[in-house]
């Protein structure tokens, strides 16, 4: 029997298929020419009497040299470290709807990367000229607390410090603004519909991805820091580059200490190198990097302590309620939404009580979405009115005059109203169990192992209980909205909506998710679906809404506007929808 055609006991994994591989002449005779160079080239160096290896030797842990090693290693970490700081609260503000954070940081960023760094560093160096002493006081007032001279704060490792943290801030806060934007806008609006602050969502959502893109660009930045340290030399710095440089100027053996240098530089790299493998990794879990060790260990840790939690677990934990009986749960008057000179919203009513299901209809472009994103605060109504539990939603009433909301408030809000996205923006670097987790702890305020515990509960009840510590990438379509159902839920939303929940879905995956819905709906979850899912509006639907071209033009039981519907429109969605 041939051995692709080898038989295991049925169920069983068979052996492999036994293949030959490619003979790749080609490739061993280049790897053999290119081990035969670096032979001969490493040969012909320790062969060489002019590298003088004796003075290598002599002078690889020499003091001096030793010391300007530790002084270039602390103005790296130093330089780094305040650059990466400054850089990220840059970003921030360039990315800020404040103009004038904006136009401070552009600015910034625009002096420092547009003058060399030589001079800025000379420019630290020699403050005193432009500034003999400094003075701590408020501006323009003539208020003085206390000065005193420019040359006793800033010495020379200080302006050293001062001028690569300074530059390197400038270049930070573009490869952070970059990795920033690169994250996918549906992970802001999936935490804002979590109820999360601006601060909450930059630290816990946006900034752990923008990493994954960061890290690399941060690795190479530390690495051609450690180079530009050397430039401190012309304000008397004692790196390494300068200690080695006074050194062969008096003894000419320039070669050798040459070497030294390269030596220690190598040896820093390696290490950065091998750190930024490790930050890497950690910033690079749920994007196809393999789960390392630790990370089995902590799913490990925190099963246990979702168990010591389980028992601890607040069973009223949710939103604070704030629906008065008899009111609807949403009410929309007359809302008006416009894009530019897009009318995408004209003039919708309607009302959803509580307990009901209400499901949208409508084709592509007929604002389905965005009437959802309305209700959930993520778009301003222009005009009309849209009320949530008789709240006005994005909104607040006092003195006669409607106030924008604070985003304490607005968070609030956003946080009694579930959200799942067509596109079930799943947060990536999160694994099932901490997707569902985030808004119970970082913004319920329930401890790890209680959101845990209550997470684990939740994607029981979603059928995915074997799934907690999977990552978004290692689930199916299907399974991901299960998941994004559950976060949803995990807030004790007063009103779920479900933007075309099942759109991005194979045909066989769609069941499951409605399933998911129907059970929720079953159980008196109040919500509103846009759908295209004419069986599971019939089976769930308490009202069915037909909206076209920003309005809707029939509304009604199902059993009347799925079955006999009044308007041509209707009929004509239906059918294509139906075919
Ligand atoms: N931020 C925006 N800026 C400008 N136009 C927008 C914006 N958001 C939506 N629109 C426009 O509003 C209209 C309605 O879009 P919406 O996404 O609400 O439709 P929809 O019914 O949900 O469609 P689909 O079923 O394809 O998702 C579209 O013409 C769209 O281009």
């Amino acid at each position: 029997m041939a051995a692709d055609t080898a038989r295991a006991p049925a169920g069983e994994r068979p052996p492999p298929v036994a293949v030959v591989p490619v003979r790749r002449y080609g490739r061993w005779a280049a790897a053999a020419l290119v081990a035969y160079l670096l032979f001969a080239l490493g040969w012909s160096l320790w062969h060489n009497p002019n590298l003088d290896v004796a003075s290598i030797r002599q002078y690889l842990f020499a003091p001096s040299i030793l010391h300007g090693l530790a002084v270039t290693v602390e103005l790296t970490l130093v330089a780094m470290g305040i650059g990466i700081a400054g850089g990220v609260l840059l970003a921030v503000m360039r990315l800020s709807d404040n103009r004038v954070l904006s136009a401070v940081a552009w600015g910034y960023i625009w002096f420092f990367r547009g003058t060399p760094l030589l001079v800025q560093i000379i420019f630290w160096g020699f403050l005193g000229a432009l500034y003999p002493n400094l003075f701590l006081g408020i501006p323009l007032t003539g208020v003085v607390f206390g000065s005193v001279p420019t040359s006793s704060l800033i010495g020379a490792a200080t302006a050293a410090v001062l001028a690569l943290a300074t530059n390197e801030a400038a270049y930070c806060a573009e490869l952070v603004r970059a990795a920033i934007i690169s994250v996918d806008g549906g992970q802001r609006e999936a935490a804002m519909s979590l109820g999360m602050s601006s601060g909450r969502r930059m630290r816990f959502v946006i900034l752990p991805q923008a990493m994954r893109v960061l890290i690399p660009t941060l690795g190479n930045e530390a690495i051609s820091m450690l180079k530009m340290t050397a430039l401190v030399s012309v304000i008397s710095g004692r790196d390494l580059m300068t200690s080695v440089q006074q050194i062969y100027q008096q003894n000419f053996k320039i070669m050798p200490l040459l070497v030294v240098a390269s030596l220690w530089y190598l040896l820093l790299t390696s290490v950065l190198s091998i750190g930024q493998h490790y930050v890497e990794r950690y910033f690079g879990r749920g994007f196809g990097v393999k789960p390392s060790a630790a990370h089995e260990r902590r799913a490990r840790r925190r099963a246990a302590a979702r168990d010591r939690a389980r028992a601890t677990a607040p069973a009223d934990y949710g939103t604070a309620p704030g629906h008065v009986d008899g009111e609807p749960m949403v009410r929309a008057e007359q809302v008006w939404k416009w894009f530019g000179s897009a009318d995408v919203l004209r003039g919708v009513d309607l009302t959803v009580h509580p307990r009901q299901t209400l499901v949208l209809l409508g084709p592509s472009g007929s604002g389905k979405s965005t009437l959802l994103r309305c209700v959930n605060a993520l778009e301003r109504v222009d005009s009309g009115l849209l009320e949530v539990e008789g709240r006005r939603v994005g909104l607040r009433e006092a003195g006669g005059r409607l106030h924008e909301m604070t985003e304490k408030e607005l968070c609030g809000q956003r946080a009694r109203i579930g959200m799942v996205f067509q596109r079930f923006n799943l947060f990536p670097h999160m694994t099932a169990l901490e997707n569902v987790a985030l808004g119970p702890r970082r913004v319920l305020g329930l401890s790890r192992g209680q959101a845990e515990a209550e997470a684990e509960r939740l994607l029981t009840r979603v059928g995915l209980r074997d799934k907690l510590d999977a990552y978004p990438a290692q689930l199916s379509g299907g399974q991901q909205q299960r998941v994004a159902i559950a976060r949803a839920l995990a807030m004790r939303p007063h009103v779920m909506l479900f933007d075309e929940p099942t759109s991005a879905l194979d045909p066989e995956l769609v069941g499951e998710v409605l399933d998911v819905m129907k059970d929720l709906a079953g159980q008196g979850m109040t919500m509103i679906v846009a759908t295209h899912e004419i069986g599971f509006a019939k089976e769930v639907a308490d009202t069915v809404a037909m909206l076209d071209g920003g309005v809707i033009i029939e509304s009604g039981p199902p059993g009347e506007c799925l079955v006999a519907p009044k308007e041509e429109r209707t009929k004509a969605f239906l059918s294509k929808v139906l075919a």
